[in-house]
């Protein structure tokens, strides 16, 4: 699957500032996107363009070759699944049926599911590490298990892009890295990944390809090490760091740290 973006422009009201301001990129088979940006650069609405929820942009955006507009919601989730940040649930569902969700698209859920879809669901839960949590309420979960299901959920959707809005916010260090490593063998078994984060360090660990939204602009595209230097990080979010080369075994990465606490003393 390919998702390509072109020149979109986005404002909330009429006459309002722009939130995005020609906002290029493409996505195919087998990437991992990490989308960087300072807190209201507008990556969650560009998201939102792309999903459908925010119609009147200006733009283009092809689904492998096909325009998005052309396509109503139920076929967009075929091709796309999106993992919002995790919020607090108006319903208490059990974490089974928040997962047994991502089946909307193939399967009518007014029928009760069959077993297939209940092994399918229990089975990407399994694969995050939350299969125990399946009979919880999920507003009695953590913050942190609700982004797994979410995930889960997205698993079970079957979509070959997966868009996520900061998938490792409220993960304890542990999670964060279990995530990543999932998220990233999704690529590698030919998902196509769109996630922002506000760490450098799992663009560079995790992310083939990176995108620097400033200003509603994108302001450096390629991959971590051609994109993250430490004066891009200094311009974009005032903070000092170095970019260390860092080899352990047979992986080469680079990391970002902080110098002086990264904000001076
Ligand atoms: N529904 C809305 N109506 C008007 N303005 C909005 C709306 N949603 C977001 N905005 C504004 O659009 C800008 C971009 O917000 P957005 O949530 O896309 O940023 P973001 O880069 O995802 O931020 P964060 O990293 O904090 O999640 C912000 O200035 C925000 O206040």
């Amino acid at each position: 699957m390919s998702l390509e973006v072109s020149s979109l422009y986005f404002s909330y009201a009429k006459n309002s500032r722009l939130i995005l301001d020609d906002v290029s990129f493409s996505v195919g088979e087998g990437d991992l996107l990490a989308v960087l940006g300072p807190n209201g650069v507008g990556k969650s609405t560009m998201f939102r363009c792309i999903l459908g929820f925010l119609p009147h942009y200006q733009g283009n955006i092809h689904l492998n070759g096909r325009n998005i507009r052309t396509m109503d919601h139920r076929e967009i989730a075929k091709y796309i699944a999106y993992i919002p940040q995790s919020t607090y649930p108006v319903f208490n569902y059990t974490v089974l049926d928040v997962v047994l969700m991502g089946l909307t698209n193939r399967v009518n859920l007014l029928a009760s599911p069959n077993q297939n879809h209940i092994d399918e669901a229990y089975a990407a839960m399994k694969s995050l590490g939350i299969a125990h949590l399946r009979d919880a309420g999920y507003g009695e979960i953590s913050g942190g298990e609700r982004q797994l299901a979410l995930i889960a959920r997205a698993l079970v959707q079957k979509a070959k892009i997966l868009i996520m809005d900061e998938p490792t916010a409220n993960l304890d260090y542990g999670n964060q890295f279990r995530v990543m490593c999932r998220i990233s063998d999704l690529a590698r078994e030919g998902y196509s990944i769109i996630l922002s984060t506000h760490n450098p360090d799992h663009a560079f660990l995790y992310a083939n390809r990176t995108l620097m939204i400033y200003g509603g602009r994108v302001i450096a595209d390629g991959t971590p090490e051609e994109v993250l230097d430490a004066s891009l990080i200094k311009d974009v979010y005032g903070v000092d760091v170095h970019i260390e080369d860092y080899q352990y075994g047979s992986r080469r990465h680079k990391l970002c740290i902080p110098i002086d606490g990264g904000v001076g003393k």
